[in-house]
């Protein structure tokens, strides 16, 4: 009699369990994903309609895969490079207009193109109120963390302020000297590749590699052995997480990689367990300093800076910083490494700039060390860079999650929808742009620096939009003027005949088959 009792209670146990489990399937693959397009739709938003639990993924691959096969029998180079990247959102544009609703798995995206409606956007929520998505908040969690990229509201505002003064130009400059030598690295690594014979480079892996280093002494100092090792993981994680095929915003889709995903999180363990050491043995350096007296160095690296407030009632926790690092490195050195790529390669189809840039050089810095205050003079790679971010941005969207009903115009954008922004496509845009809108001319900079003669304030934004703009632009920029300089001074360069032009969306905007540059010693 007993046991039947408690085999009646285990077996309505299990009954409840698998309800509720059921239930909560049913209701993230089913029930939510309708009542948001319900409300998406009578809010005016339409798109192509999704299916479950795919949404829209099945129609992007397929014409993904549809650009490629007509792309890999013509090797064209041309600038007008949107459709060829996005080729998605180009054919839905034709039908639906520059803002429409499309479902990664079952999360509705609204995808913004148009220069307008995000400045409506912008000016109807203020910087910290706006959300950033959760499904990327998980998806990127082992290389982002809690930092600043994710965080939101009160804790966005705490993070933003530690860390601003790490980038003013003043802290900056003490970091030239270090980029000049990782460069100076890379350059005699290829000189040494040329003196055995062979002229060709490949530019990306070459300058990611200088890059990566340039962020991990930036990030972390002297104690750069720790960084390196730090850097390798992070590199590995990386790859681990985005070269698997993944079905974001499908739910419970990661356990289709779980082994992937359980890499990535062995990987993430041990790069906070390193970072953790790192941070206690600043921390006790810097207390055995301020007992003996003895007066400290100036902060001269980013972690030194975001420790100088340790104690202060504003400063990041000890897991808040081991998330910055991460996500300085992740922000700050393949975004540089693209924005040289890309231009290397357009200082290849047009040598002429090559040319320009050299002859600025020799008259601004000479025979001279190139250093943080020589970069104001350097005013035509200015509009190169520029001109380079707009053509081929290495983050070409930006994302937000509304965390209430926005209206914009007639438009409400409902709560917990996810917002895609095209920054690609408003960059590549005719109608701000004109008829030269695909055409590599830096010259459109000479005259507005800001913008490039753009008719609309939102139509140039390679660094991102309002309170969230990019917090390394300026470290950026100056890296991007020193590793420059040191490479234009030493060789002259060309495409490779193995190069294959095919800018491609990898979380960053990539070339798809690397950047083979053929390289030329100038003496
Ligand atoms: C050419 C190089 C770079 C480009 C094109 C770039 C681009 C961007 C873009 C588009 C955003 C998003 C802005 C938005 O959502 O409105 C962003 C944010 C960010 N970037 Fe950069 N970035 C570059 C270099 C760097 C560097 C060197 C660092 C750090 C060392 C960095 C750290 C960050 C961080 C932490 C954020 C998040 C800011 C926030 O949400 O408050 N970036 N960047």
């Amino acid at each position: 009699m007993g046991l039947n009792w408690v085999l009646k209670d285990v077996g309505l146990a299990m009954a409840v369990l698998l309800f509720l489990v059921l239930y909560k399937i049913i209701f993230s693959f089913w029930i939510w994903p309708n009542m948001a397009y319900q409300k998406l739709k009578r809010n005016g938003l339409s798109g192509p309609s999704p299916s479950f639990p795919l949404g829209n993924i099945n129609d992007m691959v397929q014409a993904a895969k549809r650009n490629k096969q007509s792309l890999t029998s013509s090797n064209v180079i041309t600038h007008d490079v949107h459709s060829r990247v996005f080729p998605y959102y180009a054919l839905w544009q034709k039908s639906y207009g520059k803002v429409f609703v499309h479902w990664l798995g079952t999360e509705p995206f609204l995808y913004v193109s148009d220069a307008e409606f995000l400045k409506q956007m912008s000016a109807a929520v203020p910087g910290k109120s706006w959300g950033k998505s959760n499904i990327f908040r998980n998806d990127r969690k082992p290389m982002f963390g809690s930092g600043l990229v994710f965080a939101e509201g009160e804790d966005w505002v705490r993070h933003r302020n530690v860390l601003t003064p790490a980038f003013f130009p003043a802290n900056l400059k003490a970091l030239a000297s270090l980029m000049v030598a990782s460069t100076n690295n890379m350059i005699d690594r290829w000189t040494s590749i040329i003196n055995s014979g062979h002229q060709e480079i490949e530019f990306e892996k070459e300058i990611t590699t200088a890059t990566g280093e340039i962020i991990a002494k930036a990030s972390f100092g002297m104690t750069y052995e720790t960084g390196r090792k730090v850097l390798e993981k992070l590199r590995v994680m990386q790859q681990t997480l985005f070269n698997s095929n993944r079905y974001v915003g499908v739910p419970y889709s990661k356990y289709l990689c779980l082994k992937k995903y359980r890499e990535a999180k062995r990987l993430g363990d041990e790069i906070d367990a390193l970072l953790l050491s790192l941070i206690n043995d600043k921390t006790k350096l810097k207390k055995d300093r301020d007992h003996s007296g003895v007066a400290t160095d100036r902060e001269t690296n980013l972690l030194d800076m975001m420790l100088a407030d340790y104690e202060s009632a504003k400063s990041l926790t000890t897991k808040e910083i081991v998330d910055e690092c991460k996500t300085f490195f992740f922000g700050g050195h393949e975004t540089v490494a693209l924005a040289l790529t890309w231009t290397l390669f357009l200082l290849s189809v047009h040598p002429e700039w090559q040319n320009q840039l050299r002859e600025e050089i020799k008259q601004v810095v000479g025979d001279q060390v190139v250093d943080a205050n020589m970069l104001a003079g350097l005013k035509k790679m200015g509009w190169v860079m520029n001109e380079a971010l707009r053509l081929y941005p290495p983050a070409p969207q930006l994302q937000r999650q509304a965390r209430y009903d926005i209206q914009v115009n007639e438009v409400i954008i409902p709560k917990e929808t996810n917002i895609l922004i095209d920054v690609m496509a408003i960059m590549h845009d005719r109608g701000f742009w004109g008829d030269t809108v695909h055409q590599f001319r830096p010259e459109r900079f000479e005259a507005d620096n800001l913008y490039g003669g753009c008719e609309h304030k939102m139509g140039y934004v390679p660094f991102g939009f309002g309170g969230r703009m990019c917090i390394g632009r300026n470290l950026a920029i100056m890296e991007y003027k020193i590793v420059l300089t040191l490479i234009l001074s030493r060789f002259s360069f060309s495409l490779s005949p193995y190069y294959i032009h095919s800018p491609a969306i990898m979380f960053t905007l990539r070339p798809a088959y690397g950047m083979p540059l053929v390289v030329q010693p100038l003496y």
